[in-house]
Parts: C-alpha cells; sequence; structure tokens
C-alpha cells in the first residue's frame, strides 16, 4: 500500500501543493531539537549550507556531542522547552516523540518561523527533497513528502546518470558544467553522505564526498586505547595504529638476537592487528626503520610485505618509510603506523554487551623469556583476526600487549561501560602479550561453539562482561 494512499484512508491531510525553492542559510541561526540518527543528517546539510545550528537534545549522537565539543554547533544537553522554537529562521522538530514534534511545530508556526517535523510531512511548512550537487548545479527531488524513500531512490539514480550516464539530461548538464569552468568546478555532495547505496558513484565523485568538506576544519579526533580515530564525515572514519620495536635483531648491541625478517613480521603485527580488530580496513603502513638502508633494512621490509601480504594488503605503494643513513647504528630500532579505513557502522569501539563471553584466541608470549616464533600455532594468526572480525556476534576485539590479558579485558569492559567477571583459567593473565600473540574478543554465547572450531588457535573463555550503562549524556 503506497503512502499516500494509506494517509488517505486515515482521513489525513491531502494538502500537497509546494512551492520549490532554494534556501539561503549562510550565519542564520537554525534548531534542531532532537539528536538522534535523523537530527545528524538534518545538522550535517545545515552545516553544510553554513547555517548557525543549535541542538537542543537530552542525549545525542557522538558525532553531535563532538561537534559541540569543537564547537562547531551549540548544544543544549536537555529536553525541548517552551520558547525553543520560537527562535531561529528554521526550527527542525527531530524527536522521537510525535506529541513533543507537534508542540514544537505549533510553537513555531505561532512565531512565524518555518518548521521541517521529521514524523509529518503536512506538519512541514519546510519539507527537506534529496538533493545533490555539483558545483553550482543543484538537483532536488521532491514527493511532496508523500515518498520520501524514492525521492532519495530517484535522487541516487539522477547523480548517477548525471556523473558517468548518458541520457540527455547527463549530456547537457555536464556539457553546461564544462563549459562554465568557472563555476563548473567543485565538490560533488549529496543531501545524504556517503552509503552502501553509493557503491555506484566513480570513484572520483567518492573521493569528494569522502572528504571532511562538512566542515571546512579539521577532522574530528580521537584516542582509543592504543587506537586513533579520524572523523572524516558522520559516515567514514580513518584508524591509525602505532608500535615501537627496539633492541630486537642481529646487529651488534641488539639484546634479542632475531632475523630481520622475523623483526619486520613482529613490528607490523601489533599496529595491523589493531586497525583490523577495530574495524578498519588497512592500506597504509609507514615504516621508519632506526638502521641503515641495505641488506637488513630490506630484509625487515620484506618480513612486513610478507605479513601484509596473509590479510590481502600486496600493493607496494602501501608501503612507505625511512632509514637511518647518516649515523653509525648498533641497535635496531623500528617503529610501524599502520592506517586503514572503514565506515562508521563497521567501526568497532565500545560494541560489547552485558552477557557476551569474553574469550582468548591464542596465548600471551614475549621475549626475552620466550622465544616467540612467526609459525608458532599457539600464536593467533593476523587471518584469523581478520576471520574472527567478520564473524556475526563477535564484538569488541582487543589485542594484548605487554600489559597483559587482564587488563587488556579490563579496558575493554570499561570502554563499553561494563565490567568483567573473571573465570578461573590455567593462564597468566597478568603476562605481557609481547607482540599481541593473543587477542581479547567479547562473542555472542551461542556464536562461542562456530568460533572456537574454525579458529586454528587456541580459544579460550576466560570470563563475561556485566553490567550495562551505555547511553552518553551529554552536558
Ligand atoms: C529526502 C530526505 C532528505 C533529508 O531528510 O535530508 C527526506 N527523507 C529522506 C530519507 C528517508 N526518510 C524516510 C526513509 C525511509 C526509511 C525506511 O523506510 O527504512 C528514507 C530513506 C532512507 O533513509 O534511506 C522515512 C520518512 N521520512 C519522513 C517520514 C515521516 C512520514 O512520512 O510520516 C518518514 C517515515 C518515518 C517512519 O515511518 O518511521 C518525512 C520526510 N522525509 C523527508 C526528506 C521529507 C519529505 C521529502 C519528500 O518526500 O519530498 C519529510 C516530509 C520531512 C523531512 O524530513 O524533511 C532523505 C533522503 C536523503 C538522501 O538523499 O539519502
Ligand atoms: N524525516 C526523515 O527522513 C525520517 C526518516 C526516518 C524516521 N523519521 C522519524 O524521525 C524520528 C526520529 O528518528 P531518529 O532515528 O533520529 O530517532 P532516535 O531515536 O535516534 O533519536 C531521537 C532523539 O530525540 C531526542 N528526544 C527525545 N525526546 C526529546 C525531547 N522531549 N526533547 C528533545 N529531544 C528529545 C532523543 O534524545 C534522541 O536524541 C522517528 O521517530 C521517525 O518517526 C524521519
Amino acid at each position: 500500500m503506497s503512502k499516500s494512499k494509506n494517509r488517505e484512508e486515515q482521513g489525513e491531510s491531502q494538502e500537497s501543493s509546494i512551492y520549490p525553492a532554494s534556501l539561503r542559510l549562510q550565519g542564520r541561526p537554525c534548531t534542531v531539537i532532537g539528536g538522534g540518527v535523523i537530527a545528524v543528517r538534518k545538522v550535517e546539510s545545515l552545516l553544510a549550507a553554513g547555517a548557525k545550528v543549535r541542538v537542543i537534545s537530552p542525549a545525542a549522537q557522538e558525532w553531535l556531542l563532538e561537534l559541540a565539543e569543537r564547537g562547531t554547533i551549540d548544544y543544549e544537553a536537555r529536553p525541548y522547552l517552551p520558547g525553543d522554537a520560537a527562535r531561529g529562521f528554521l526550527v527542525v522538530a527531530a524527536t522521537n516523540q510525535r506529541e513533543v514534534n507537534r508542540q514544537i511545530a505549533a510553537e513555531a508556526e505561532r512565531h512565524e518561523r518555518f518548521v521541517n517535523v521529521v514524523d509529518d510531512p503536512d506538519g512541514c511548512s519546510l519539507q527537506v527533497p534529496a538533493s545533490f550537487t555539483m558545483a553550482h548545479l543543484t538537483v532536488s527531488i521532491s514527493t511532496h513528502g508523500r515518498d520520501p524513500k524514492a525521492a532519495k531512490h530517484l535522487k541516487d539514480v539522477l547523480a548517477q546518470d548525471l556523473t558517468q550516464g548518458s541520457s540527455v539530461f547527463a549530456k547537457a548538464s555536464r556539457a553546461w558544467l564544462e563549459s562554465h569552468p568557472d563555476i563548473g568546478s567543485g565538490r560533488f555532495t549529496s543531501s545524504a553522505w556517503v552509503d552502501e547505496d553509493h557503491e555506484t558513484v566513480p570513484p572520483k565523485e567518492r573521493l569528494h564526498m569522502f572528504v571532511p568538506n562538512v566542515l571546512g576544519q579539521r577532522p574530528a579526533v580521537r584516542a582509543c586505547r592504543d587506537l586513533t580515530c579520524v572523523s572524516l564525515t558522520s559516515h567514514h572514519t580513518l584508524v591509525a595504529a602505532c608500535d615501537a620495536l627496539a633492541g630486537i635483531g642481529q646487529l651488534l648491541m641488539d639484546t634479542v638476537r632475531a632475523r630481520p625478517e622475523v623483526v619486520g613480521h613482529f613490528a607490523l603485527r601489533v599496529p595491523l592487528l589493531e586497525v583490523i580488530a577495530a574495524g578498519a580496513t588497512p592500506f597504509l603502513v609507514i615504516h621508519n626503520l632506526g638502521v641503515p638502508r641495505g641488506a637488513y633494512s630490506d630484509a625487515i621490509v620484506k618480513g612486513m610485505h610478507d605479513l601484509a601480504a596473509t590479510v590481502g594488503l600486496t600493493n607496494p605503494d602501501s608501503f612507505n618509510g625511512s632509514t637511518e643513513d647518516n649515523v653509525t647504528v648498533e641497535q635496531t630500532g623500528v617503529g610501524v603506523t599502520v592506517i586503514g579505513n572503514t565506515t562508521n557502522p563497521q567501526l568497532q569501539w565500545a560494541s560489547s554487551q552485558p552477557g557476551h563471553l569474553l574469550v582468548l584466541a591464542g596465548l600471551p608470549k614475549s621475549a626475552p623469556k620466550v622465544d616467540v616464533r612467526m609459525d608458532d600455532p599457539e600464536i593467533v594468526s593476523v587471518a584469523d583476526v581478520q576471520w574472527l572480525r567478520r564473524q556475526p556476534g563477535v564484538f569488541d576485539i582487543v589485542p594484548v600487549g605487554s600489559r597483559g590479558i587482564r587488563s587488556e579485558g579490563k579496558e575493554l569492559a570499561k570502554s563499553a561501560r561494563l565490567s568483567v567477571k573473571w573465570f578461573s583459567v590455567p593462564i597468566d593473565l597478568d603476562a605481557s602479550g609481547g607482540p599481541s600473540t593473543c587477542v581479547l574478543f567479547a562473542v555472542l554465547p551461542d556464536r562461542l561453539p562456530h568460533t572456537a572450531q574454525t579458529m586454528q588457535t587456541p580459544v579460550t573463555v576466560i570470563g563475561c562482561l556485566c553490567e550495562r550503562k551505555r547511553e552518553r549524556h551529554g552536558g
């Protein structure tokens, strides 16, 4: 049944004539009430138009809180109060409370403000059409609020056509854009940023959509555990992890003897695991080698290439780095940074919940106590962690570093606002995990058998996660 038919049957207003217009909002105050997923979309497009945005909501999506922390928007962490909709050029009623949205709309109307009501097409004096912009050409599609999903679909079809199609519309639009290079160059933007549906948009345009052009500022940067997350848009995050290794190798002063390939392997292993565990796809490895350029440094880098290839990172341009060629070096030192990208729904951070089991894959092994070997079956492989990351029912995955299992487990739980109930296991929970020879992960109990059977490395249930306190309130 179509939406309009549904409404007709409910006897709702059939008023559907509209006045198509383009708003200039640069510097104009706009109020968004509600801080959920829909509010994020509205805030993004208002910021893209240069509006001065105020958000009022007792709780808000992380992205909005970040914008508030950076001063990009004003945020008031409280419910709507009468008076809020009396101010602003445009008021957006974006709460999930129908009645509250009604009150907001009524107040805005009384004060002759434009109002956009996200759950009431007929209550909007301003409906947002689906749109995309290429330089100075904007294409908007409205269904007069009768079928927003269709508006989005038609817009996506047209956007794809404009960028790569051969319709009369596409050819004429492109010809116009090309014949006006003064106004014809610019970014491709859309009323919604990249999502899975935009896979059809060509790479060049996708890149433009990927750039944090909404804000024209430095992107938000957060350090989470050993990771740094850079929010490029509300949908995309870059994830960076780094690690240092020293005194292990074949130079005179090295205290632990190891072949250079092994040094490269283990130096890359830790940041590579971190990025994969976070749900990102590694695409760049930067190696800073505190050793002279030559056969020794080449062998270290070869160790990295070999390991990266096990998770499909084979493009030679994905590797870059430098060596120490000015002074004599007598001890090996290696720093590695890995960068990956992910869409936010795939970014795994603080996603564990009460009742999940806390499981250890692999065993903690560290030099100099133990001779850590690349082919040790008790060490979890990077490919194993990549597989684990894709499993439904597996949540946070944390590589265990020198602080040991107990400390990493507590950190995993804390980040998800949970605590750990430890089981008794014959494993030293405080031993160093060395080059992350093991990882901790949270898993739904009924998914554990499949996970444990398929993994190559030993899997041990070491505890479970308890208590829940997940909503983050602003203010
Ligand atoms: C175009 C776009 C612009 C934007 O918001 O930026 C937009 N909605 C978009 C997407 C979208 N909205 C919805 C789905 C289906 C989700 C699903 O079914 O899973 C999808 C598709 C998706 O999300 O994939 C559901 C929905 N939307 C409204 C209601 C209330 C109702 O109809 O009662 C409900 C039902 C809620 C429910 O029943 O729970 C109301 C409105 N949505 C409008 C605009 C205005 C009318 C525009 C027009 O038709 O001309 C209006 C009246 C007010 C407004 O918000 O301005 C944006 C595309 C962005 C892009 O380009 O990608
Ligand atoms: N317009 C659209 O395109 C569209 C699309 C899908 C859904 N919807 C509608 O939009 C509504 C909101 O969707 P959502 O996904 O953002 O919901 P959500 O649950 O993610 O967010 C709702 C937000 O409203 C806030 N809120 C609740 N009571 C409030 C109050 N009294 N004052 C201020 N803020 C308050 C909450 O704190 C939360 O931040 C849905 O109920 C749905 O009907 C609209």
